[in-house]
């Protein structure tokens, strides 16, 4: 009978979890974003569960420099959604012709990279051209049009996913809440695709 009960009691109060993958250069304000939401931290420093009423969000904050990226395919089988975080006052003037830093290209080749992996296939994927707040920053329209698009329209972008691209500041938290309810019905939405798993 307690086994029951207990068994009734979680199958009522029991709740879909979904991951979230935080990726992107050095500094581009993952963790910063991470802060922004965190309420309940799991395991370690850098996973943390969002409460939501119809769901569970975990994040998982990965490093972005250069000798970390190697670790970031081992979170794409088991992520529910993909968040690329671009610093967007640290890729000149968002022109992939004018790149003279070299750091609209290379985030160009990280983010193509997510793309081509077959395990990120169909995952779906929110850009978000963050640091909006500060005045050197390039607007998204240019983000979407220098960088997105071009990688989209790339032949290493194959596969057919939900994605948008969207303006935050991760530092003063606007933008966040939009990014979690985009995260939160698109995971839904690839719910067959990708099941959740009960908590
Ligand atoms: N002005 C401004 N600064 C930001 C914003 N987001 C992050 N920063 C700053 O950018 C720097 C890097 O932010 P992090 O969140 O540590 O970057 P990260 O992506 O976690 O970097 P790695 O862990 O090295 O991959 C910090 O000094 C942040 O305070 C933002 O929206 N606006
Ligand atoms: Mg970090």
């Amino acid at each position: 009978m307690y086994h029951l009960a207990k068994g009734l009691y979680r199958l009522a109060t029991s709740k879909e979890e979904y991951s979230v993958v935080l990726l992107g250069l050095d500094n581009a304000g993952k963790t910063t974003f991470h802060e922004q939401l965190k309420t309940v931290p799991t395991v370690g420093q850098n996973v943390s569960t969002i409460v939501l009423p119809d769901m569970y969000l975990k994040l998982w904050d990965v490093g972005g420099q250069h000798s970390l990226r190697q670790l970031w395919q081992s979170y794409y089988a088991s992520c529910h959604a993909i968040v690329f975080i671009i610093d967007s006052t640290d890729i000149g003037d968002g022109n992939l012709e004018h790149d003279s830093s070299g750091r609209l290209d290379e985030c160009r080749l990280v983010l193509e990279d997510v793309l081509q992996n077959s395990e990120t296939e169909g995952v779906p994927l929110l850009i978000l051209a963050n640091k909006q707040d500060r005045e050197d920053c390039v607007e998204v329209v240019r983000i979407k049009e220098g960088l997105v698009k071009r990688v989209f329209e790339g032949d290493k972008a194959s596969s057919i996913r939900d994605s948008r691209v969207l303006p935050v500041s991760a530092l003063t938290g606007t933008g966040v809440r939009e990014a979690v309810d985009w995260l939160r019905s698109r995971v839904k939405w690839n719910k067959e695709s990708r099941p959740p798993v009960m908590r």
